[in-house]
């Protein structure tokens, strides 16, 4: 679990993290949502201990970083795929990383094999592809088997086979109980990979909630219809005060009515359905809407 507790990050007069409180369950995947300059990356910075917060705390299983004995074995983290010596093997990264926290090499050829870079773990990382840079610093983040992990933009100009993978990877090491916080700006990936978000603007907690109340919360639902006799339908839903859209397939979108009244009132009048579908608004939608103030610096026009 890791617990942020009013913490607070200033850069001279910038306020980078502004008394911003969360947690991070176990047993999830936490998306880690925000803006540009937002401070997620100042946040996960000073969970690790990277940096130190002007006031406030951040708890990892109940110690702050500093505190922590041996933290490769409580907390591990993707940070930066790059972050590895052009010239080394992955092999060899993993068992300096390994030494130099006192871990055994056994564990090297283990997180190898869990990543799938067994095959390539002795050629040199400067010719690996992005994929596979990003698969060896996820093998650096579970050297020491942490039960808390971090990962910052993890699926980053991956091609849709390496987003899949990490999607899962991440799925699962969140089955097994661990803590998984992951920052992306790809809302679409993230609505299918995190149950749960922190969204932060500004340095400030927008929401903590599942991703399914994120949305549901500020998205206006609609309903799709669609019937033989939409016309009629339509001019029955108005006149109940529904908002409706006749689409260009000659569906309807129904704005204002659940599913179910729409069922009752076209049964009340005989009128057969061929489709009855809740539409559920999308994340990048309750994102917009939600963030759309603490944005840092809004495009103009054409952006020339
Ligand atoms: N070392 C620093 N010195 C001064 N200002 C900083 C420093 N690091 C971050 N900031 C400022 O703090 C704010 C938060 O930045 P941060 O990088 O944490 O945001 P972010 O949410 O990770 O952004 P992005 O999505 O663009 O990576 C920004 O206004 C940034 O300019």
């Amino acid at each position: 679990m890791i617990e942020a507790i009013s913490l607070t990050k200033r850069y001279g007069k910038t306020v980078a993290v502004d008394d911003l409180s969360f947690t991070v369950e176990p047993g999830r995947v936490t998306g880690f949502l925000g803006p540009n300059g937002a401070g997620k990356s100042t946040t996960m910075r000073m969970i690790l201990g990277l940096d130190n917060p002007t006031s406030g705390q951040v708890l990892i299983d109940g110690q702050p970083y500093a505190k922590l004995h041996r933290p490769l074995t409580k907390i591990g983290a993707l940070l930066d795929a790059n972050w590895v010596h052009p010239n080394r093997s992955a092999h060899a990264h993993l068992r300096w990383l390994a030494k130099s926290n006192g871990l055994p090499d056994q564990r090297v050829d283990d997180v190898l094999e869990m990543v799938g870079l067994s095959g390539v773990a002795k050629r040199r990382a400067g010719g690996y592809s992005l994929g596979m840079k990003q698969r060896l610093g996820i093998a650096g983040a579970l050297l020491g088997d942490p039960q808390v992990l971090l990962f910052d933009e993890p699926v980053n100009g991956l091609d849709p086979e390496g987003i899949l993978w990490i999607r899962r990877f991440m799925q699962n090491l969140a089955a097994e109980g661990r803590t998984v916080l992951v920052s992306s700006h790809l809302l679409s990936e993230m609505a299918l990979t995190a149950q749960d978000l922190v969204v932060i603007g500004r340095g400030k907690l927008i929401s903590q909630s599942t991703t399914a109340e994120f949305v549901d919360r500020s998205t206006e639902g609609t309903v799709l219809v669609r019937s033989p006799h939409a016309d009629k339908l339509g001019a029955m839903l108005v006149d109940k005060g529904f908002t409706v859209k006749a689409d260009a397939d000659g569906a309807l979108t129904v704005l204002g009515a659940s599913s179910e009244e729409i069922g009752e009132i076209a049964a009340s009048q005989n009128v057969v359905l061929h489709e009855l579908s809740p539409q559920r608004g999308s994340l990048e939608e309750a994102f917009m809407q939600l963030t759309g103030d603490a944005v840092e610096y809004h495009a103009t026009g054409t952006g020339e």
